[in-house]
């Protein structure tokens, strides 16, 4: 097994409490074997469903699914494709709230495999180290390309954040439409979820308020 595979079973970047629930063996195949088994797993089910797989136009489709699983949407199950985080020192000692807002989020609903589609607004207080900016918005689309629920998604989010810049002044607001709310079951188009997960200064209602303001949503 990858020595970063073991890192990952135990992450250290998140707690145990907030890890995606991971089977042991979760790495000692391949993605090319991955992406095989997928592959003959998919044509079976296309076939259960009454389909002819031998059609030129849904005869790659078990393939395609299969590679966009392992590598596109849950690629951020495979821990090496966590992205290198930057940090550099905080030498113009900016100690206010910095805030990354309409953060694209694109992830999959862990219940139905159907899309979640919204936004990540981050806020955080640096001490001694500040974060090169695109690397927040890696973070949260690496954690985003999982099996998710929202909630845990937002913790996964915070708590790497508070660990790779050793502070608990971070807090984390997602948005989202679940397609397995809006385009099956209930069918309900127009209502969103938010979650909001934060630490340090942010119990403070003071502080969450000026990030909310930041945001333009005072409402929330
Ligand atoms: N808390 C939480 N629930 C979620 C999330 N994504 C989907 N769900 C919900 O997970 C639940 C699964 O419930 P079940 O009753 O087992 O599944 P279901 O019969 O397909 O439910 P319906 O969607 O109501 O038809 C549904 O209520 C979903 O809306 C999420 O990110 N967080
Ligand atoms: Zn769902």
């Amino acid at each position: 097994m990858d020595k970063n595979a073991i890192e990952f079973i135990g992450e250290h970047h998140i707690s145990s409490n907030s890890q995606t629930p991971l089977r042991k063996d979760a790495f000692d195949k391949s993605d090319d074997e991955k992406i095989k088994n997928i592959q003959q797993h998919f044509a079976k089910i296309m076939e259960e469903l009454g389909l002819d797989i031998t059609d030129d136009s849904l005869s790659g489709t078990p393939y395609r699914v299969a590679k966009m699983y392992v590598k596109e949407l849950f690629y951020g199950l495979n821990p090496i494709a966590r992205p290198t985080i930057s940090t550099f020192s905080n030498k113009y000692n900016y100690k206010k709230i910095l805030v990354e807002q309409d953060i694209e989020i694109n992830s999959s609903c862990e219940h139905h495999f159907l899309p979640i589609v919204g936004k990540a607004h981050i806020g955080y207080i640096p001490k001694e180290r500040v974060i090169g900016l695109s690397k927040i918005n890696r973070l949260v689309d690496y954690y985003a390309h999982r099996p998710q629920v929202q909630e845990r998604l937002c913790t996964q989010i915070l708590e790497d954040l508070q660990n790779t810049l050793n502070t608990q002044d971070v807090i984390v607001v997602i948005t989202a439409k679940h397609l397995c709310v809006s385009s099956r079951g209930i069918k309900d188009k127009e209502s969103f979820t938010t979650s909001i997960e934060y630490g340090g200064v942010f119990q403070n209602q003071n502080e969450r308020n000026e990030f909310f303001t930041i945001l333009k949503c005072p409402d929330i």
